[in-house]
This record gives C-alpha cells, sequence and structure tokens, in this order.
C-alpha cells in the first residue's frame, strides 16, 4: 500500500512510520509513506506557503501554486491514478467501510491542510474526495491523514499477523468489540467472567458475540439498525438485554 502525504510537516507523520506495527510495516515494505513538502516549493523568495483570503477574514489560506506543485509530484512518484484525499472538517465521515474502500485503491496521496484551509478550486481540480476524522476542528490534516495511514496499513495482509482476522471479527461485522480480561483474575473485588477460564470455546464464543451485541445496542443502536440479526444473535441480544434489565 502506498501513502503519499502532502504536510508542511512531515515529521510529524514519524508517529506512523517510526513506531508499533506500522514501522515494521514500513522496513518489511508492506507499506510505503512519501512525505512532500509544499515548502520545497515556494517560488517567492520568502518560502510563503500561506496566503490572505479573499473576502477578507482572519487567519490565512494554504497559497495555490506550492500545493500544486508538491501534489504534482507526489503524484509523479504514486502509481498512476492514485485518487487524492483531502483531510477536511468537510469531508465524508471516515468509517470501517471507507476505510476498506481506500485499502482497496492500492494507493492514496493525502493532502493535509494547515492555516484555516485551502483554496476551493484545488479542492475542485486535485482532490477525488474530501474526508473527515470527526465533527471538530484541528490546526491541521496531519493527525487525521495518520488515522487513515493507521486503519489501512491495519487492513494490508501481513501486517497484523495472525491477530488479523481477530480483529476483522467485530468491526467488520458492524458491532462494537467485547470487553477484554488479563491477569490477575481478580482486581478490586471485581472477577473476569466465568466463562472466560471455562476453557468451553462454544460457550466463549457466544458469550462474546454476545458482548458485542450486548454493547452495540446500549452504546451505538445506530449501528444495529441496518443489521439483520441472525436467530442466535437475536436470541442472545434477548438474552443480554433481560439480564440488564432493558
Ligand atoms: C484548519 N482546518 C479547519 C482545515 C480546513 C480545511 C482543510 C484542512 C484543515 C485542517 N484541519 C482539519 C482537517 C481535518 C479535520 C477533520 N475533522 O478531519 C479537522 N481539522
Amino acid at each position: 500500500m502506498y501513502f503519499g502525504v502532502i504536510t508542511l510537516f512531515p515529521e510529524m507523520i514519524d508517529a506512523v512510520t517510526k513506531f508499533g506495527v506500522t514501522r515494521r510495516a514500513c522496513e518489511n515494505g508492506l507499506i510505503k509513506v512519501d512525505c512532500i513538502n509544499p515548502r520545497d516549493y515556494t517560488e517567492d523568495k520568502f518560502g510563503n506557503v500561506d496566503d490572505k483570503p479573499y473576502g477578507g477574514g482572519p487567519g490565512m489560506l494554504m497559497q495555490v501554486q506550492p500545493l500544486r506543485d508538491a501534489l504534482r509530484v507526489a503524484r509523479s512518484q504514486a502509481p498512476k491514478d492514485t485518487k487524492v484525499v483531502c483531510m477536511s472538517p468537510q469531508g465524508v465521515q471516515l468509517n470501517h467501510s471507507l476505510v476498506t474502500d481506500i485499502h482497496s485503491w492500492g494507493s492514496v496521496i493525502l493532502i493535509a491542510g494547515r492555516y484555516e484551509g485551502i483554496d476551493e478550486r484545488v479542492l475542485q481540480k486535485e482532490v477525488d474526495l474530501e474526508v473527515s476524522v470527526g465533527d471538530y476542528v484541528l490546526s491541521g490534516g496531519e493527525l487525521p491523514a495518520m488515522c487513515i495511514i493507521d486503519a489501512v496499513s491495519r487492513m494490508v495482509p501481513g501486517v497484523l499477523g495472525n491477530i488479523q482476522n481477530a480483529q476483522e471479527d467485530s468491526f467488520a461485522q458492524g458491532l462494537l468489540h467485547f470487553p477484554q480480561y488479563t491477569r490477575p483474575e481478580e482486581i478490586d473485588g471485581m472477577r473476569v467472567p466465568e466463562v472466560l477460564m471455562s476453557g468451553n470455546h462454544e460457550k466463549i464464543r457466544n458469550w462474546r458475540l454476545q458482548q458485542c451485541l450486548g454493547r452495540t445496542y446500549e452504546r451505538r443502536p445506530d449501528l444495529l439498525k441496518n443489521r439483520v440479526l441472525t436467530k442466535l444473535e437475536r436470541k442472545l441480544l434477548d438474552e443480554y438485554l433481560q439480564e440488564h434489565d432493558f
């Protein structure tokens, strides 16, 4: 998977290329992350990358020329017809389904804007999709871009190793994850649910599915709305709701 990142702060992207499973994925060549800095493509002698907004108002916008030149270089380094995504509060909300789509592309160029944003004509002409990581404003698109790099990289075969399917289990099914426990068996009087120490894998599988369903019902009923439950799932959820006095 190829990621091109247009950013004024390439060192920020080290947070995904130099730590954890994404670092190993870079080292193994499973993913490639290229940063292109618009500041390297400024034409004015002061190296400005921002400019005042037409119509007045506070703040600055990213200048068009350095951004477009950086994009041109990114396209030249990326596979042909690589799609361009701009991280922005005006974008579609990032979710598992969109992460899956981006992974299927095989490559993506991510624009991490700074200042108050970027010129609409760059969005119209150069950007295939605006993506938002949530309804809040950040100082730049780098953190959202790294969310995409991390989430998409986890879908690349070999990046997660054998916990791959464990990850796929619940969220790919559109459910929240079940509660998890490790040693000790008891902390401050709180015990690990007995079923998890029963060694009965059928019971454990059902208990976990029941927890996924119950927690999704309680915390994210919207996720259950467009999900057909199997007979077993319906039974497990009803049982959970009775036990939790719903
Ligand atoms: C400065 N802003 C508002 C801006 C405006 C337009 C583009 C980029 C930016 C950079 N900031 C971002 C980016 C993304 C998100 C998000 N929710 O995904 C929040 N903030």
